[in-house]
C-alpha cells in the first residue's frame, strides 16, 4: 500500500466517524451560515507571484515538524508577512490538523483560507464550507475522473474554489479536461515521498496559460521561489521551512519580496 493510500484509508475511517455524529443536513445549515467564500482565483492572481503559507505541525515524510499551539496566531504573522493564501492542514493522524484548526484561522485573517486534506467526498466539501474554506485542495491521484469532475462542480456550487493537484502530464490533461481553474503541481511524490523541484518545470508547459499555476513543495527561501517563478508559477505552497524557521512573517515578507521582483513580471497577470 502507498503512503497515499495509508493516508486515505486513515481519512476514510475518520470521515466515517464524524458522519455518524453530524448528518449532512447539519453540515449544510452549518456551510449557510458561515462567512461567506472569499475569491480564491484573485487572490492567486496579478503581477506579482503569490505566496500560500501552510500550518503544518507534522507529515509523513518528515514526522514532527513544529507544535504550533495557536494555529492562529501563525496565520496572522503569515498574513502581517504578506501571505496571499493560508493552507490549513486539517488530516489529523498524519499532519496533526484539525476542524478546529480550520476554523481559527478563518476567524483571524482576511484573506482567503485552505482546506488542505485528502478530500474523497462531497461531505467533506461541506465540512471545509462550514468550517469557513474559501478554497479546497483536490488530488487527482486519490480520484477517478467522475469523481473528480464531480468534486469540482460540487466545490463551485458551494462557493469553494477547488485547487486541483497534479504530478505528471497525465493528471494535468484529467485536471484540464476536469475543468479545473488553477492546478497545483506538487514536488513530493506522494507514492514515495521525493522531493523533485524539476517536477514543476517539467508539467507547467502542459498546463494552458489561463489556468493559475502553483508549485507546491520543496520551497526552502526566496531563492526556490525565484526558480519556480522564471519557470512559470503564479504561486507558490510553503510549509515545512517556514513552521521550523525562527521568524515566519519575515521568512513570509522575504518570499514576498521575491515574489514581486520586476524582473520575475513577464508575462504575469
Ligand atoms: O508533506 C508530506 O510529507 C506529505 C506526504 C504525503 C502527502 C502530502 C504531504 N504533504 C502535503 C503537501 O503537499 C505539503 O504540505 C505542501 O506542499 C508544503 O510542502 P513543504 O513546503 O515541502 O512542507
Amino acid at each position: 500500500m502507498s503512503v497515499l493510500d495509508e493516508i486515505i484509508e486513515g481519512v476514510r475511517a475518520d470521515l466515517a466517524e464524524r458522519q455518524a455524529r453530524v448528518s449532512l443536513d447539519a453540515l449544510k445549515e452549518q456551510a449557510v451560515k458561515a462567512p461567506e467564500a472569499r475569491d480564491g482565483v484573485a487572490a492567486l492572481r496579478g503581477d506579482s507571484v503569490k505566496v500560500i503559507c501552510e500550518v503544518k505541525r507534522s507529515s509523513p515524510s518528515k514526522g514532527a515538524l513544529a507544535a504550533i499551539a495557536d494555529p492562529a496566531g501563525l496565520a496572522a504573522d503569515y498574513e502581517a508577512g504578506g501571505a496571499a493564501v493560508i493552507s490549513v492542514l486539517t488530516e489529523h493522524r498524519k499532519f496533526g490538523g484539525s476542524l478546529a484548526d480550520l476554523e481559527a484561522v478563518r476567524a483571524k485573517v482576511d484573506i482567503p483560507v485552505l482546506r488542505k486534506d485528502f478530500i474523497v467526498t462531497a461531505y467533506q466539501l461541506w465540512e471545509a464550507r462550514a468550517y469557513g474554506a474559501d478554497l479546497v485542495l483536490l488530488i487527482v491521484s486519490a480520484l477517478d475522473q467522475d469523481a473528480l469532475v464531480s468534486l469540482i462542480e460540487r466545490a463551485e456550487s458551494i462557493g469553494l474554489t477547488p485547487i486541483v493537484e497534479v504530478h505528471d502530464e497525465d493528471e494535468v490533461t484529467r485536471a484540464v479536461d476536469a475543468g479545473a481553474k488553477i492546478i497545483g503541481v506538487n514536488a513530493r511524490n506522494l507514492k514515495t515521498l521525493e522531493v523533485d523541484r524539476g517536477n514543476f518545470a517539467r508539467i507547467a508547459p502542459e498546463i494552458p496559460d489561463h489556468i493559475v499555476k502553483i508549485a507546491e513543495s520543496g520551497v526552502r527561501g526566496p531563492h526556490d521561489l525565484i526558480a519556480y517563478a522564471n519557470d512559470g508559477a503564479d504561486a507558490v505552497l510553503v510549509g515545512e521551512s517556514l513552521v521550523t524557521g525562527r521568524d515566519p512573517k519575515t521568512a513570509v515578507a522575504d518570499l514576498v519580496a521575491a515574489g514581486a521582483h520586476p524582473a520575475l513580471r513577464h508575462g504575469r497577470g
